[in-house]
C-alpha cells in the first residue's frame, strides 16, 4: 500500500523529455574538484593528512598543524591560480570525449569560486578576483561540452550550519542558513543560465533530512525558474527522511547519484532508473593531493568501468583535481589522452547506447543503440569465439564487423541450449592483435522465419 507523502517523489519512471534524453546520451563525463583545499593538497608543514584533500578542513588533533582551522580559514586569501585556463581544460575534455562536466561551485569548506553576494568567502577576495565559475562554463560549453554546477549543500564556513536541529537556537540559526542556500541557488542558477543541471551533495545530515518541506518547495522554484534543469537524487529527502528513495520505493529527483566510487553489478541493481557513476582515479582523493597513496587506476582500468556503466544504462564520470595554481596533473593529463584515443575509435558504442538485453558474457560488455549491438571486448577468450546467445524470438545477427576498420567477422550458428535460446559464435581472426580493448558490431534483424515453426 502506498503511504501518503506531501514531498515524496513527484514523477515515477524516467523522464522522457529532450533535455533528459541528451543527459542520457552522454556516456562519459569529467568531475572538477577544484577549492582552496587544492592549495595544500593534502598536507601542510611537511605533514600529510590522511583523508581525502578536499576534506583537509576538518584535519585536528595532534597531526594537524598549530591552529590549522585558522590557516585554512585564510588560505583563500593567497588563492592566485596563475597557471588556470580553462580554455586548455575544456580542450583536454574534449579530447578525452567528455560530453559533460560537474564542476565545483561550492564544497564542505564553504568556499565559492564564483562571487557570491551573500558571503563574503567567494573568489572575489582572492587575489584571483575574477569569476572562476564563469570561466569554466564559457570555456566547456564553447567546445559543445554541457556544464553541472555542483554545490555543497553542507557549508562548515557559515554560521547558521548545524548537523542537526537540537534546540530552537539551532532552528533559527538553520533558519538563516536555509535563506542563504535556496538565495546561493537562485543566483547560479541566475548568473550561469547555461548550465543544465546541479549536482547536490553535503545533504544526508539530519538537519537538511529535516527540511523535506522546504527542499521540495525549493527544488520546485529551481525547476520552475529552469525549465529543463536536471536535479539527482541527492537533494531532498521526503516527509519520513528517505533520501534516493522516497518512502514508497520512489527514486526523488531525475537521476540515481548514489553510484559515488561505486558500480550497479547487473541491470537489477539499476531498477531502471537513470543514474551516473562519479569515480575517483586514485581510491578515495577527489580534491589534488600532492601525493596519491595506493593504487592508481589506469586508462583502461576507466574504460572498464564506462563501457559496464554504458551497458547498465548509466554515465561515467572521471574525476579530475586540479592544483593550487590551476594545473591539471601529469597522471590526469595522460589518462585523459589515453582514454581520448580509444574513445576517439570507440565512441560509437559509448555515445546514446544503452543496456542490450542479452546475457552477460565474460569477454565483455554489451552496449546497444537501435539494431546495433556493440560488443566491447576486455578479456579475448584463447579459443577466439565470443560467445552470443539471444532469448529474444525472431532476432538474428546478420553482419559482425570491427568497429575499428569494418572488416568482417564471421558469425557461426552454434545452435540452441537448453533454453532454446540462439547461440552464436562471432569468430575473432586468430591474426587479429591488438593491445587494446576492442569493439566488433552485431548488427540484428528480425529474421524472417518464423520460430514458432519449429516448436
Ligand atoms: C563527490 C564526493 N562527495 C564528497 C563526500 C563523500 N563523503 C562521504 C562521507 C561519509 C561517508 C562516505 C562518503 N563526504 N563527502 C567528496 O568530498 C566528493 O565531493
Amino acid at each position: 500500500t502506498q503511504i501518503s507523502l506531501k514531498h515524496g517523489s513527484h514523477r515515477s519512471g524516467k523522464r522522457t523529455d529532450a533535455t533528459m534524453q541528451r543527459w542520457r546520451e552522454y556516456g562519459l563525463g569529467q568531475f572538477i574538484h577544484w577549492g582552496i583545499y587544492s592549495i595544500p593538497g593534502g598536507g601542510w608543514d611537511g605533514k600529510t593528512y590522511g583523508g581525502a584533500a578536499e576534506w583537509i578542513r576538518s584535519w585536528s588533533g595532534k597531526d594537524a598543524p598549530n591552529d590549522w582551522r585558522k590557516t585554512y580559514d585564510n588560505l583563500y586569501k593567497q588563492f592566485n591560480p596563475v597557471d588556470f585556463n580553462a580554455n586548455k581544460w575544456a580542450e583536454q575534455a574534449k579530447n578525452m570525449g567528455a560530453k559533460y562536466v560537474i564542476f565545483t561551485t561550492k564544497h564542505h569548506d564553504g568556499f565559492c569560486m564564483w562571487p557570491s553576494k551573500y558571503t563574503e568567502y567567494t573568489i572575489a577576495n582572492t587575489p584571483y578576483k575574477k569569476d572562476i565559475v564563469k570561466e569554466v562554463v564559457d570555456a566547456y560549453n564553447k567546445v559543445g561540452i554541457d556544464v553541472y554546477l555542483y554545490f555543497s549543500v553542507m557549508d562548515w564556513s557559515h554560521q547558521g550550519w548545524r548537523y542537526d536541529i537540537k534546540s530552537p537556537e539551532d532552528s533559527i540559526a538553520f533558519e538563516s542558513f536555509k535563506k542563504f542556500t535556496r538565495n546561493q541557488l537562485l543566483e547560479l542558477l541566475t548568473s550561469y543560465p547555461s548550465a543544465k543541471g546541479l549536482w547536490f551533495d553535503g545533504t544526508w545530515d539530519k538537519s537538511w533530512v529535516k527540511q523535506a518541506e522546504f527542499a521540495d518547495e525549493l527544488e520546485t522554484e529551481m525547476r520552475t525558474l529552469r525549465p529543463g534543469l536536471i536535479i539527482g537524487s541527492r537533494f531532498r529527502a521526503d516527509d519520513f527522511g528517505k533520501r534516493h528513495v522516497d518512502s514508497n520505493g520512489v527514486m526523488m529527483g531525475d537521476y540515481e547519484q548514489g553510484w559515488e566510487r561505486n558500480l550497479p553489478n547487473s541491470i537489477e541493481d539499476v531498477h531502471g532508473h537513470d543514474w551516473d557513476c562519479v569515480m575517483t582515479i586514485p581510491d578515495n582523493q577527489w580534491g589534488y593531493n600532492s601525493h596519491w597513496k595506493g593504487y592508481v587506476k589506469t586508462p583502461y582500468n576507466l574504460i572498464e568501468m564506462l563501457v559496464k556503466s554504458v551497458s547498465l544504462s548509466g554515465n561515467f564520470v572521471i574525476n579530475f583535481g586540479p592544483d593550487g595554481k590551476g594545473n591539471i596533473r601529469q597522471e590526469e593529463t595522460s589518462i585523459a589522452k589515453e582514454i581520448g584515443d580509444w574513445m576517439k575509435t570507440n565512441n560509437e558504442a559509448i555515445y546514446g547506447c544503452s543496456h542490450a538485453d542479452m546475457k552477460k558474457q565474460d569477454w565483455g560488455y554489451f552496449t546497444q543503440k537501435g539494431r546495433k549491438l556493440y560488443l566491447t571486448v576486455f578479456n579475448r577468450p584463447i579459443n577466439n569465439c565470443l560467445n552470443v546467445e539471444i532469448s529474444e524470438k525472431g532476432v538474428k545477427p546478420t553482419k559482425a564487423y570491427f568497429l575499428a576498420n569494418k572488416l568482417p567477422v564471421a558469425i557461426q550458428d552454434a545452435g540452441k541450449n537448453k533454453q532454446n535460446n540462439n547461440l552464436y559464435n562471432i569468430v575473432i581472426p586468430a591474426k587479429y592483435i591488438s593491445d587494446k580493448p576492442f569493439v566488433i558490431v552485431l548488427e540484428l534483424e528480425e529474421s524472417q522465419t518464423n520460430e514458432k515453426a519449429y516448436q
